[in-house]
């Protein structure tokens, strides 16, 4: 027993993501980060990851009761955040036990946050269309519910609210129909900045606002902002503070939500990104590994092309194949005359020695490899590799600069070669250039590149750093465009080396005149 905590105990009654992003972990994780205490009983089991939801399960209704009771016989509940239910007979199982401790003589009665979860980000159904009379009656027991733009129309027996004023209309209407105070929440609109309202039937009693993120890592916002809600709540005793706390922290947690590197779709927000900062102080003071999580989002679209995934699995098309070899041995050539050119700039012999054989070590191996492979028939360089190319030549006035310029090209191409390794095997149509991009020496290499440019970074100044940061952010998205450039991806695009991404990678490709490759 503890009889000295003024923590609040925060209980989520929710679904479980096996990914974390969403559900009750998500909740555990919002309560945590609200400074709650976190407990939680499961409604429904979900397999889903970032991409989707593949299944649902959920247990017999009297087993939620079991969990309940087992919660609330012993401990003392300050507030409760409902998440997903799944089904009429769980809903109205809960239902039951809210009015019991809601109604209980004696004891502290728990505020209760319901999220109306309908469908996930995915579009997946998370609650039987049979439901809505049961959960419309689960109102009566809460004391804020948090629906998003389509979960509001269907609640208000409305069409989805294009715009914030519908919105809030639709809100009051719901405050008025079922005496709850409802959340309205701008997520889904397409503006600028993403409102939300705590709205009861007279009106908006609070507005609060933030900046919209430009990330798709946004799974589990919902479950989050309900669950710290629930938390602020339960500390404060004031539904508006707790509004405005559950309000910036949320949206600290979307705006670091891309310093994460989980999944490949929907990826969830970074709860604990504040909290982090002060106990990860290595990683803090690692400004490459910080460069690499800000550049999580490319190499997420690298993993995620056509080009990519078919060069895995072995499909790829033999000529697309030779047009992306075609593209990499330009590339190459004048690749190594940037490496050349950093070991000529490079302050020390060691490091001269490193770019020196680097850029022979390209020259011989990969050159050998290319030419093994494309028959000496060099095309003409496309405008996606002459903006590669031109970028690389514009760092070269800077060894700095250049150097964090060149990384990319080793750390990309080690990181995907390492992921690519994994399906390679004997019979694979392309097993040596898989080899060659996932071996212990091009492991070495890319590790020694890190910590050069690491060391290079370490005594510049912060204009050089924030000009090594650009020119490595650069070079990354010249990455992600360079192998988006082939049929794989722009099945539109007009035939031949001139295709440029049909990615929408503005700044990545297309700029410039051809530079001279040879
Ligand atoms: N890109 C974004 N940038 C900042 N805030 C956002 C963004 N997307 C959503 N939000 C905020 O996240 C919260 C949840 O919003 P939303 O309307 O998307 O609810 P939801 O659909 O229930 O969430 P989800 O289904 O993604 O879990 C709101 O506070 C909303 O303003
Ligand atoms: C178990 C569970 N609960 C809720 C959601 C909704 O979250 P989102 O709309 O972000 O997918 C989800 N996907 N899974």
């Amino acid at each position: 027993m503890n009889t000295m905590n003024s923590t609040k105990n925060i209980l989520s009654i929710a679904g479980s993501d096996p990914s974390g992003g969403a559900g009750i972990q998500a909740d555990l994780k919002s309560i945590a980060a609200a400074g709650g205490y976190g407990m939680a009983a499961i409604s429904a089991l979900t397999a889903q990851n970032t991409r989707g939801v593949r299944a649902v399960h959920v247990p017999p209704a009297g087993f939620l009761t079991e969990q309940l009771l087992a919660i609330s016989e012993d401990i003392s509940i300050d507030a409760i955040k409902i998440g997903m239910l799944a089904n009429a007979q769980v809903i109205d199982e809960l239902g039951t036990w809210l009015a019991q401790i809601r109604g209980a003589a004696g004891t502290a009665v728990p505020a209760v946050v319901l999220d109306p979860v309908m469908v996930a980000t995915s579009g997946d159904s998370l609650l039987d269309a049979a439901a809505d009379a049961a959960l419309r009656r689960l109102f009566v027991h809460a004391d804020v519910i948090t629906p998003n733009i389509p979960e509001l129309a269907v609640l208000a027996r409305s069409p989805e609210a294009a715009d914030w004023d519908s919105a809030v209309s639709q809100a009051r209407m719901l405050a008025a129909e079922y005496d709850v105070l409802v959340l309205a929440k701008g997520g889904h609109l397409d503006s600028e900045r993403c409102r939300d309202a705590l709205i009861d039937a007279d009106g908006v009693l609070l507005e609060v606002e933030s900046r919209r993120h430009a990330t798709g890592n946004t799974h589990g916002t919902g479950c989050s902002l309900s669950a710290a809600l629930a938390t602020h709540y339960a500390r404060t005793g004031n539904w508006g503070t707790a509004l405005r706390h559950a309000k910036d922290w949320l949206s600290d947690a979307i705006s670091r939500a891309d310093e994460l590197s989980v999944g490949s779709g929907h990826g969830p927000i970074n709860h604990f990104a504040g909290l982090w900062d002060g106990i990860r102080p290595a990683q803090a003071h690692d400004p490459l590994a910080q460069w690499w999580e800000r550049i999580s989002p490319i190499r997420a679209g690298i993993d995620e092309l056509g080009f990519i995934r078919a060069l895995k699995d072995g499909s790829l098309a033999r000529e697309d194949f030779e047009d992306y070899l075609g593209q990499d041995a330009l590339y190459l050539r004048t690749y190594a005359r940037c490496m050349s050119r950093a070991a000529e700039l490079a302050p020390d012999t060691e490091s001269q020695r490193f770019w020196a054989a680097s850029a022979s070590g390209c020259l011989e191996e990969e050159l050998k490899l290319h030419r093994g492979r494309l028959d000496e028939r060099v095309p003409e360089p496309s405008a996606t590799t002459t903006a590669y190319l031109n970028h690389l030549l514009a760092a070269s006035h800077d060894y700095a600069v250049l150097a964090a310029a060149l990384l990319p090209c080793f750390w990309i191409y080690q990181d995907t070669g390492t992921r690519l390794a994994a399906a390679n095997h004997e019979a694979h149509p392309y097993t040596d250039w898989l080899a060659t991009y996932s071996s212990p020496e091009f492991d070495a290499a890319t590790a020694a590149a890190i910590d050069l440019v690491a060391g290079v970074h370490a005594g510049a100044d912060a204009r050089a750093r924030a000009a090594m940061w650009r020119a490595f952010e650069a070079s990354s998205a010249h990455e992600l465009a360079f192998f988006a450039q082939t049929a794989a991806d722009a099945p539109g695009a007009a035939a031949g080396p001139k295709r440029a991404a049909g990615l929408g990678l503005a700044g990545a490709a297309g700029h410039g005149e051809p530079v001279p490759v040879r």
